[in-house]
């Protein structure tokens, strides 16, 4: 498999080079030229599989040379053999319609290590291979920068800096990265919203003072083999429920829009999806710009859902490639002026293209309160706020009824303890698998919202490739 750049100025690579680069040097994010098709009969033939033989099926055409089958196996089994459910991401069910994937039984309690306990191995493997040294720049509103430390602490061959907006994240997330300690792990607290730390970091990648001393990669979901690694969790939704013969929507926790693209590359490779519901908190610019087409970002306002406070969504310019003909050179002007203006109106091809398999909706407190309650009431279910907004949209959405609805949870209730608490009265625990969090001992850099800064902390302190 060949990728590009969605902002058409950059070389073409194979799998090892687009996971090792993580951004394209124009900018723009990855994707694959084409899109791999399975046939109706190749997708029924993938019902019964253990997640790691699908995960192999699904994830295949997309490494092909840079990997062989075995060596993806392996790595995959790996990968999967440190989840709590022997299913991996098991499917509960809610009511007639309404079935919840439960992604958050990974070592950090959130979807992130479906994805990043595989780009860990990834990483090792193919720097072992080329005797190569990563610098890994990655920015987190609470989940990724625990799941991408537990996948990379103590390799050798990888340092990581790990930048968190400094006070909006949970405690229990803030720890989750803070109370690791290997030479090799660098947290760094930022003054500033996600979206600072994230503009921060894919400005590094176009830096070429610090793309000539370290050869910089991305864990965030815009390196590609993280958004590859989350197709294969609609697969195994999708199948239970009756695929390739049925179809099945899904509801998507939205931020960075990584997770719901990934649903929209499984439609693409043949899987029957319904709808895709892009489900967002008060930071409502993707509700925006699929329900009117403009995609204007306001100032971010942290909320009970706080991996979700986001406003500028890397993977959305994924989607208006896509959607806009694949014209790599018009993206990168659009792209360019929503990044001086932080304002853009789709073009008609995009959102009509969108239009055709999304739908959004948007939650305020209240509603997630309401979803979260609902879960525990009618259902047993103690969910996460994350979670009970793509709830809320799901039950919103006005899906036929007889086409089941999968709400994908995305986090473990146990990483926002005092939301949960608020909304339904019960404090969830944490599981035994995370120990002693609150013993721990935390460590941390703390800088000013200011690149230069950030630049000259992650010189000093990474190593210069070979
Ligand atoms: C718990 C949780 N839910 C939802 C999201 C949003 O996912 P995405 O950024 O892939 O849209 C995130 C962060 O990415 C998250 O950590
Ligand atoms: N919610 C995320 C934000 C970063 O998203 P990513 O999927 O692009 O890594 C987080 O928890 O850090």
């Amino acid at each position: 498999m060949e990728y590009i750049s969605t902002r058409g100025g950059a070389s073409a690579l194979d799998f090892e080079g687009v996971t090792l680069a993580g951004l394209a040097s124009d900018g723009g994010l990855y994707v694959p030229r084409e899109w791999p098709r399975f046939s109706e009969a190749e997708i029924a033939a993938m019902r019964g599989l253990s997640y790691v033989e699908l995960a192999v099926r699904v994830m295949l055409p997309f490494v092909t040379p840079s990997l062989t089958e075995d060596d993806l196996r392996d790595l995959c089994t790996r990968a999967y053999g440190r989840f709590a459910h022997e299913g991996v991401t098991p499917l509960t069910q809610f009511d007639q319609q309404q079935w919840l994937l439960e992604l958050f039984h990974g070592p950090t309690l959130a979807f992130k290590d479906v994805a990043l306990q595989l780009l860990g191995r990834l990483f090792e493997h193919f720097l072992k291979q080329r005797d190569d040294h990563l610098t890994i720049v990655g920015a987190t509103s609470g989940d990724t920068g625990s799941a991408a430390i537990d996948a990379v602490a103590g390799r050798e061959r990888v340092d990581i800096f790990m930048l968190h907006p400094k006070g909006r994240v949970s405690d229990v997330q803030r720890r989750q990265m803070t109370t690791v300690r290997a030479p090799n792990v660098h947290n760094i607290a930022i003054e500033g919203s996600f979206d600072d730390a994230q503009a921060m970091v894919k400005r590094m990648f176009v830096d070429d003072a610090m793309t000539g001393r370290f050869r910089i990669s991305a864990v965030n979901s815009i390196n590609w083999a993280r958004l590859m690694a989350q197709v294969v969790y609609y697969f195994a939704a999708a199948l239970q429920l009756g695929a390739p013969e049925r179809k099945v929507a899904f509801s998507v926790p939205t931020g960075n829009f990584g997770d719901v693209f990934a649903g929209y590359v499984a439609a693409k490779m043949g899987l029957p999806v319904e709808r895709l519901i892009v489900a967002t908190n008060v930071n409502d610019i993707l509700h925006r710009a699929l329900s009117t087409g403009d995609y204007s970002a306001g100032t971010v306002t942290p909320t009970a859902a706080p991996s979700m406070d986001i406003q500028v969504s890397s993977n959305f310019e994924r989607l208006l490639f896509d959607c806009g003909g694949r014209d790599g050179l018009a993206l990168a002007e659009q792209m360019h002026g929503f990044e001086a203006t932080k304002a853009m109106q789709l073009t008609n091809a995009q959102r009509e293209g969108a239009a055709a398999l999304f739908t959004s909706a948007r939650a305020d407190a209240d509603a997630m309160i309401n979803a979260m309650s609902w879960a525990a009431q009618k259902c047993g279910e103690v969910i996460d706020p994350h979670t009970a907004i793509g709830l809320h949209a799901a039950r919103e959405a006005g899906i036929d009824p007889a086409v089941p609805v999968v709400t994908l949870a995305t986090a473990h209730p146990a990483k926002f303890p005092d939301a949960v608490e608020r909304a339904t009265g019960t404090r969830p625990p944490l599981p035994s698998r995370v120990g002693d969090l609150f013993q721990r001992e935390e460590s941390y850099a703390e800088l000013p919202g200011d690149y230069d800064a950030v630049a000259a902390y992650v010189a000093e302190h990474a190593t210069e490739s070979a």
